[in-house]
């Protein structure tokens, strides 16, 4: 992009002031906005301006899940088909890891977190175990995509060819970076990281089908006729990815989204609640999540929205490719984002000073026809790490992986 077009651009979206230190940049800095400019989405920024508007829910009822007795009942079944869609090649694994280890208290991303105790055990390894056990039992490997960012990509990939792929197969492992979203203040204008950088960050795990699209990863999609995907986040250490009977349950109740989910083990825990809105699929996350849902029971005297997600998706490939072109809601989330003040000095602020934008997967769920919420075990599935200490952290998972036979 010239720095005529550049202008046009950012006078359109009222951003001109990215470009105040534009005649102190070097050739390169230069370019390098200049590029920065032209890939970033700046439609967004005008969600700013319509921030009620924004990722409004519609009439929330309850969405029964397929329980663990009715999965018992019928796991021989469900594995059965699911295994033949593995052999078949029609099943493949994405793993969302563009995040950072920062509130673990490290500056490498969250999947190079060595959770071991008496030797290394990194969060990238463990997943990796759990793939394996599958692709033992199917006989088959299983196309293992890695979504990183900006931030993290090259260290990543070095990672783990460094460490040979924990053992996988190199052939079936590929990389794809999510995009990336500009950060604003709260009036809606682009922080400068540096005189020649946009402040930006990751736009939200919702991206992830697009940033495939955008990578060319679904040229190997169609070419290995890859017909389900499933989604997983790092932070869970026992999960289950690819798990024959979570597919073949799916397939067999002719849903075109599975989704994996814990019982609550608390009203208020942190996971976002399956359910209806206006009738169709969707989540409630957290942060959203009011009283009177929260406490709400069905006929039986239980909580009517008792089942938690736990990032764990296996959506059906054409119905993604349906929904591409819609448009997501986005979510503004406060931030602390590092800028330049008046003077051009970097500035690291205490408290948050603006909004990042994201998408966000689950948003993806209400696009979606049907869904089966497929409940699991969560001390044998669910083992997030989100904190060093306390709940959802280093020490619980420990724990967890301890209790499920993984020597740490
Ligand atoms: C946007 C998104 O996918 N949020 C997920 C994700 O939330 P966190 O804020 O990353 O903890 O992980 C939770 C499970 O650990 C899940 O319940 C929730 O819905």
């Amino acid at each position: 992009m010239t720095l005529e077009q550049a202008k046009e651009k950012l006078a359109k979206y009222g951003q001109e002031h990215v470009l105040k230190y534009y005649g102190e940049l070097n050739e390169e800095e230069k370019q390098g906005i200049l590029d920065q400019i032209e890939t970033t989405d700046m439609s967004i920024l005008e969600a700013c301006k319509h921030k009620e508007d924004l990722a409004k829910k519609g009439v929330i009822t309850p969405l029964a899940a397929m329980q663990l007795d009715e999965i018992e009942a019928n796991r021989e079944e469900f594995t059965a088909t699911g295994i033949e869609a593995i052999r078949q090649g029609k099943v493949a694994a994405v793993l969302l890891a563009g995040g950072m280890g920062t509130r673990l208290g490290s500056d490498n991303p969250k999947g190079m977190y060595n959770v071991g105790l008496t030797h290394e055990l990194y969060i990238f390894e463990c997943l990796i175990n759990n793939l394996m056990e599958v692709v033992h039992q199917a006989d088959s490997w299983i196309h293992l995509f890695v979504m990183t960012s900006d931030k993290n990509n090259d260290a990543t990939i070095a990672f783990l060819k460094e460490h040979d792929f924990f053992g996988y197969n190199a052939e079936y492992v590929h990389f794809f970076k999510q995009e990336m979203a500009a950060a604003t203040d709260y009036e809606g204008k682009i922080y400068l990281e540096e005189k020649g950088k946009l402040s930006t960050s990751p736009n939200g795990n919702g991206g992830w089908f697009i940033s495939m699209k955008n990578n060319g990863m679904l040229d190997i999609v169609h070419r290995e006729g890859i017909e389900w995907i499933n989604v997983f986040a790092v932070d869970n250490v026992l999960q289950r990815i690819a798990d024959p009977c979570f597919i073949g349950a799916t397939i067999q109740k002719n849903c075109v989204v599975g989704s994996k989910v814990v019982r609550k083990n608390a009203p208020d825990e942190k996971v976002g609640v399956m359910c209806l809105e206006d009738g169709r699929p969707s989540i409630v996350e957290y942060y959203e999540l009011t009283d009177e849902l929260m406490n709400a029971k069905d006929e039986k005297g239980e909580p009517a929205y008792n089942y938690g997600v736990i990032l764990n998706y296996l959506f059906k490939v054409q119905d993604l490719e349906k929904i591409m072109a819609e448009k997501m809601p986005l979510h503004i989330v406060e931030k602390k984002i590092p800028y330049l003040d008046e003077n051009g000095e970097p500035v690291k602020p205490e408290a948050p000073n603006g909004y990042k934008f994201e998408s966000l997967v689950l948003d993806m769920i209400h696009q979606m026809d049907s869904c089966l919420p497929f409940e699991v075990v969560r001390r044998k599935e669910f083992a997030p790490i989100k904190n060093k200490t306390g709940v959802d952290s280093v020490e619980s998972a420990r724990e967890l992986l301890t209790e499920n036979g993984v020597v740490l």
